[in-house]
């Protein structure tokens, strides 16, 4: 018979060596964690840090969910993929190869998105910690509620370059992530893309935002982040601005002829150009556009081959610039008339193409259409690396960074799984330093976190609006002076407003109304609004889920207590000014530098690093007689916290 301390298998007796470190310097925590389960958010360069961090912590059963599939360009960093999984789902690449620390883990892999229905506040609740390895501020928030909707802590985390952060999220105990304000990115004004481009930047959102979708995306409305707001003062501007697009649009109509590539180009370098010269005065003080010559370029350009645009660390010659502008423009084309067929015959959708850094055409088109814009402005051409880079709005991700950020995470998980919420951190890794505060308190006019959250199974083929609202009235006491309405698209379900209304068979009728017929339906997020007296209860979020086979005769509406308990919905607090600090969202937001330094709050916010080492003691049992958490290897001990 073979035990797990006697086996022969090496890498079973490297799980077993391990294991028993880990239980000499963490004690009952290692229990704990053992029974743990765990959901890791993000397959990427975070999550695949942290998955190999919980495996070779000893968790043994944790869920992982990616929406996306492994890219060449996640090699470098994320390692547990290799050439061979190009293209493959990252979760379950990274399932499998993960395995392989510890066989006796339980990993289950999702390819899905967590926004998706059947992860709803039930699903959540199953876990006793979350991670959020993400690169996307939506994703993060959603699973922020979620978390704090299921009552489950959640450990935070993202990088930008030599920058990271790690937050401990726990209901009612720390502040949530939505406590602070987060800084949006950086938008530019319509005018100075559209009218007055003086960087490469701005001619490269020119050719993103506003070029590619005007002629295979999306319309310029719904693309452009761009800061209208200057616009008051510049009505006839914005109105030959609008015009422009207009005759762009109907070069679409082109799209496949002989003359399209002239056309386009025409309009985008040298009409517009024209146009803009006419603003006479604002080129007084300054270096006027010159519009470009199509006869001129192309005369030049006739034997350069189109795989000039492999040269991605070259600035191509106006000539070079060109031909990529045409072959790229033709590739777009041809794979848009190629989509569009395909969609008609299978009855969907228009298609349409994106900006994707990693898609070849895109960024060859951007690249070469931002050049051209920046010939006619005087302004520097950038190579097609420097191009992906801002118009990726990429800030190199650091695999270092990655991996202190996730063993970080663990660090305050251990913490979490001891219910040692006290004395979790924020910390801020820079390339400087490490700095850690005490996790802040929840910030009481929070929009996320003031509500009181509860999953709610309603029979959505009988419940209707009345039947809410009574069920609010009967069993959270409210008065009915409420407005539900439903989160994501803020439709209104009830206003007790309309209640006031003389006319008794419309009041019926709106009380009578089904409510999946007002937008509620399985994994609809309600927001419940006291209209009451001067001292209103806090909102209340109401996550619904289908009733299905627990339907009751008589029950259409129930609501799920946490612990089985009524909450108390308590009053608002009085308004007072509040003061929001900035904030660190890091990864894909770009965000600045997590310094973290105007957080300090006294004695006890030590930087993490410069913690005093301290002996390791062990009692008879095993276990750490201390507090602190203890990583041990073969050189020793260190207290990290
Ligand atoms: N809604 C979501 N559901 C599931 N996974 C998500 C969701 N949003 C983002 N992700 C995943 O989170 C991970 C974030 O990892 P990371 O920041 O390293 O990004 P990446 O896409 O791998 O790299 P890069 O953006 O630099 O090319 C990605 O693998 C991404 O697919
Ligand atoms: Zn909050």
């Amino acid at each position: 018979m073979t035990d797990s301390h006697s086996t022969s298998n090496p890498k079973q007796k490297q799980v077993v060596a391990r294991e028993r470190f880990q239980h000499r310097a963490l004690g009952s925590t290692h229990d704990q964690l053992k029974k743990a389960r765990v959901l890791l958010v993000g397959a990427g360069g975070i999550g695949c840090e942290l998955l190999k961090n919980l495996v070779k912590s000893g968790f043994k059963e944790i869920v992982i969910i990616d929406l996306d599939t492994i890219d060449l360009s996640n090699l470098n960093r994320q390692f547990l993929f290799r050439h061979e999984h190009i293209k493959k789902p990252k979760a379950l690449v990274a399932k499998e190869v993960a395995r392989k620390f510890d066989p006796r883990a339980t990993i289950v892999a999702h390819h899905a998105n967590i926004k998706d229905e059947q992860f709803n506040v039930e699903w959540f609740a199953a876990f006793t910690i979350v991670f959020n390895a993400l690169d996307n501020l939506d994703a993060r928030r959603h699973v922020n509620r979620m978390c704090l909707a299921a009552d489950v802590p959640l450990i935070e985390s993202g990088t930008t370059g030599y920058n990271g952060n790690v937050q401990v999220i726990k209901r009612g105990k720390t502040a949530c992530y939505d406590c602070k304000e987060k800084q949006v990115p950086k938008s530019f004004a319509i005018c100075t893309i559209r009218s007055t481009p003086s960087q490469p930047i701005h001619t490269i959102v020119w050719a993103k935002s506003y070029l590619l979708p005007e002629l295979f995306g999306v319309s310029e409305a719904a693309a452009m982040n761009l800061d209208t707001s200057e616009s008051a003062n510049n009505a006839e501007e914005i109105e030959k601005l609008e015009k422009e697009t207009a005759q762009l649009r109907e070069l679409r109509e082109a799209m496949g002829s002989d003359d399209f590539v002239r056309k386009v180009f025409d309009q985008a370098y040298k009409k517009d150009v024209e146009r803009l010269l006419s603003m006479e005065d604002y080129w007084k003080n300054k270096k006027a556009p010159i519009p470009l010559d199509y006869e001129t370029i192309a005369s030049g350009s006739e034997n350069i081959d189109p795989l000039v645009a492999k040269l991605d660390q070259d600035v191509w010659t106006l000539q070079q610039t060109f031909t990529v502008f045409k072959d790229s423009l033709l590739r777009l084309s041809k794979r848009l008339a190629e989509e569009r067929a395909a969609a008609l015959r299978e009855n969907q959708l228009e298609p349409v193409i994106e900006f994707d850094k990693d898609d070849e055409d895109t960024l060859d088109f951007v690249t070469a259409a931002a050049n051209l814009r920046s010939a006619a402005f005087n302004i520097d051409p950038k190579s097609k690396f420097d191009t992906k880079q801002m118009a990726g709005n990429i800030i190199p991700a650091i695999a270092t960074t990655n991996a202190m950020v996730a063993s970080l995470c663990i660090l305050q998980a251990y913490k979490v799984i001891k219910g040692d919420l006290g004395r979790t951190k924020e910390l801020f890794l820079s390339k400087a330093n490490m700095t850690g505060d005490s996790s802040d308190l929840p910030n009481p006019n929070c929009m996320v976190c003031s509500r009181v959250m509860m999953r709610t199974k309603i029979d959505l083929e009988k419940a209707t609006v009345g039947d809410l609202v009574d069920i609010l009235k009967l069993e959270l006491d409210y008065t009915g002076d409420i407005t539900i309405t439903t989160e994501s698209s803020q439709m209104t379900v009830f206003d007790y407003l309309d209640d006031d209304d003389d006319d008794e068979d419309s009041l019926a009728k709106r009380r009578d109304t089904k409510l999946v017929e007002v937008g509620v339906g399985n994994g609809t997020s309600l927001i419940v609004l006291d209209g009451g007296d001067d001292e209103p209860r806090v909102d209340l979020q109401l996550f619904v889920e289908d009733m299905n086979a627990e339907r009751e005769q008589a029950l259409v509406v129930k609501f799920v207590f946490n612990d089985g308990e009524k909450p108390e919905i308590p009053r608002k607090p009085a308004k007072k000014p509040t003061e929001m600090n900035g904030t660190t969202t890091l990864d894909g937001e770009a965000q600045s530098a997590a310094t973290g330094s105007k957080r300090k709050r006294g004695q006890d916010d030590e930087v993490e690093e410069s913690a005093p080492a301290k002996k390791l003691q062990t009692s008879a049992n095993g276990a750490t007689q201390e507090d602190d958490i203890i990583v041990i290897d073969d050189e020793g001990a260190i207290v990290l916290d």
